[in-house]
């Protein structure tokens, strides 16, 4: 069986306050994006991963799909597999591109094996492998709260814009990230602010990450302004970054941006 595991991007980002247990407590918009992986598990004489693509740090054995795979064996009898994954999704780009492919993975084995696991059982194994993994299960927007792993229904379809997400060459680490930012409650509220129409989202829906993480990057910030000289209603940057989003009417001329950083028109 194939799956495609897609993006998400952040439409606003509040870090709200630091929770006992080292996280903090948010609220933000899940959007999911048409930029997609690939993953396939196959029967197999023993469990075995591969990838293809961009190449992902760290040990195949510690993969966000193995972890998920060992995860859901505990609770039911699965057969040894052998795992691809072709990686496509930009990685450490405030893209849940690790998660998507996490909570894809458990969506493949309720399917492939007919474990009759339910919408909230699957989200609960996602919770316990990171904070944005949840949200792919049902893999719609929502207004996400607590660690992002929480949520409630928004009524949200961007799809008569174009949305164009850009990544610079330039890795934000999601821990370093949250350490730079200061939580506090925010001025408006998202749930408010996200019924507006996109023309008055500027200065108004924003990532809380921004300030610290450009400021160490201000390539980041220098992106995020070219997609407003481009014509975007809306542009910010996705999660903890490097990522930034567009959201344009039209479809964008951005040539001078792909000289250094990769551009993903209508995702
Ligand atoms: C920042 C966000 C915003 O959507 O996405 P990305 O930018 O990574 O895509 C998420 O909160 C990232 O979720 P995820 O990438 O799953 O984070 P995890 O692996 O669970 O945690 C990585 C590290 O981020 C910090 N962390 C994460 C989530 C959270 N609510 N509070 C935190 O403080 C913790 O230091 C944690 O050790
Ligand atoms: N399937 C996977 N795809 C991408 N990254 C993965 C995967 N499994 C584990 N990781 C690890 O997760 C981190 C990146 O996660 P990712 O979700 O791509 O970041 P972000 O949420 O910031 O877009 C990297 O440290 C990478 O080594």
């Amino acid at each position: 069986m194939i799956v495609f595991p897609n993006a998400k991007i952040n439409i606003g980002l509040n870090i709200t306050e630091k929770r006992a247990d080292g996280y903090h407590n948010l609220e933000t918009v899940f959007y999911p994006v048409k930029i997609n992986d690939a993953l396939e598990a196959i029967t197999a004489p023993q469990l075995n991963f591969s990838s293809s693509g961009i190449n992902i740090p760290g040990d195949g054995a510690n993969n966000l799909c193995i972890k998920a795979y060992e995860l859901v064996k505990l609770d039911h009898n699965l057969p040894a597999l052998d795992i691809h994954l072709h990686k496509h999704i930009p990685i450490g780009a405030g893209l849940g591109g690790g998660s998507a492919d996490a909570a894809f993975f458990i969506k493949l084995l309720n399917q492939q094996f007919g474990l009759n696991l339910s919408v909230e059982a699957m989200q609960n194994y996602a919770r316990q492998l990171g904070a944005d993994c949840a949200f792919f299960i049902e893999n719609k927007p929502v207004y996400a709260f607590e660690k992002g792993d929480q949520f409630e229904q928004v009524e949200l379809d961007l799809s008569k814009y174009v949305i164009v997400l850009v990544m610079p060459p330039v890795h934000v680490s999601t821990a370093d990230a949250y350490s730079g930012v200061k939580p506090e409650q925010a001025a408006e509220s998202l749930k408010d602010l996200i019924k507006l129409p996109v023309t008055e989202w500027k200065d108004r829906i924003k990532n809380d990450f921004e300030k610290s993480v450009t400021g160490k990057y201000p390539l980041i910030g220098e992106v995020k302004q070219s997609l407003y000289e481009a014509g975007a209603l809306y542009a910010s940057m996705s999660g903890s970054g490097a990522s930034v989003f567009g959201v344009f009417e039209t479809l964008p001329s951005l040539k001078h941006l792909e000289a250094e950083s990769s551009v993903f028109y209508n995702v």
